[in-house]
């Protein structure tokens, strides 16, 4: 759930959480200072149930956003758009157990209008968050391809795991695609562990993993096969171009600097990979078993 912690991002919006908090507390000591207590005879269950819940999905909303997002002009316009909203939802709740005098009506003539330039704040905040996705999309190319499933990212890599790179794979099939499909292994990683820690292995992956992201074309993917394996998809490239590709991911791997701690000198692996060329018609389990048999022969043949 939401906290403090460093997977939110409360920790930076606590001049929003002020804001949003004043808005209900304005809200509270406009409706108490000119409203008079109902009877209850006049107070309406349902209506109660209905606004009230108004109110607690936007505060939801409101910190959803909080939690979410770093700060910046989206979230300053969403939360800003939602205060109002919330300012007006509010006003209609409170007036469900208040009544106003003649003198004071206009309080109930002004609850719609927050609402109304919310929306319109809103609005704008969700066609910059559309801009601002456009630029992310980008960065996120070789990583993410047409769908979109966090459960499936891995979080040391932060690449997506392997039966994201066989969905990619399957509907490539269906549109009569053919494809490269290769595995990367870095040699030897159970050794790093033990000598320098599970912790440093966790970290030495994550480095790879941006290695192997920088080495691909815009329109490739990447992904975290298991453990110490990568598995890359590349669309549209002629077997030369493959192996021209992947010899660079394993040199630039090879040429890693991995600095352990505040050691200066630098720890270095290697890597050996298999990759195929996969028809449309081919059957992806038998094709993948096929490439993780070739990955366990002795290392020569794999190079
Ligand atoms: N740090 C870290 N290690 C992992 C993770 N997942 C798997 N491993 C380790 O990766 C190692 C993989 O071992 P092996 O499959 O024998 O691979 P290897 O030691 O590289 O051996 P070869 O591939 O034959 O060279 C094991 O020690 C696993 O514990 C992880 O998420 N983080």
């Amino acid at each position: 759930m939401f906290t403090f912690t460093n997977n939110t991002q409360f920790g930076h919006h606590k001049l929003w959480l002020a804001f949003t908090i004043s808005v209900v507390a304005f809200a509270m000591c406009l409706s108490f200072s000119v409203g008079n207590a109902k009877q209850s005879a006049d107070i309406s269950g349902l209506d109660i149930v209905g606004e009230g819940s108004i109110v607690l999905l936007t505060l939801a909303w409101i910190l959803a956003a909080l939690a979410s997002r770093p700060p910046g002009k989206v979230t300053s316009l969403l939360v800003f758009g939602l205060g109002f909203f919330l300012f007006s939802a509010t006003l209609d709740f409170l007036d469900e157990f208040l009544h106003y005098p003649e003198s004071a009506h206009w309080i109930s003539m002004i609850e719609s209008y927050p609402a109304a330039v919310g929306m319109v704040v809103m609005t704008a905040a969700l066609y910059q968050w559309h801009l601002e996705q456009r630029a992310l999309n980008l960065q996120l190319r070789r990583r993410e391809w047409d769908y979109r499933d966090h459960d499936k990212i891995d979080p040391i890599t932060q690449l997506y795991r392997a039966e994201y790179w066989k969905e990619q794979i399957y509907k490539l099939q269906q549109v009569n695609k053919t494809a490269v499909l290769a595995i990367i292994d870095i040699n030897n990683f159970s050794v790093f562990n033990q000598q320098y820690g599970y912790a440093e292995g966790d970290r030495y992956l994550h480095e790879i993993a941006q290695l192997v992201v920088m080495n691909l074309r815009q329109h490739d993917l990447a992904c975290r096969y298991a453990g110490d394996r990568f598995a890359i998809l590349l669309p549209d490239v002629s077997p030369t171009q493959a192996d021209i590709i992947i010899n660079e991911i394993k040199v630039s791997i090879q040429h890693l600097a991995f600095r352990h701690n505040l050691n200066a000198n630098a720890i270095y692996t290697t890597a050996r990979s298999t990759h195929v060329t996969l028809l449309p018609n081919q059957k992806l389990s038998a094709v993948l078993n096929a490439m993780l048999f070739e990955l366990e022969r002795p290392q020569k043949s794999a190079a």
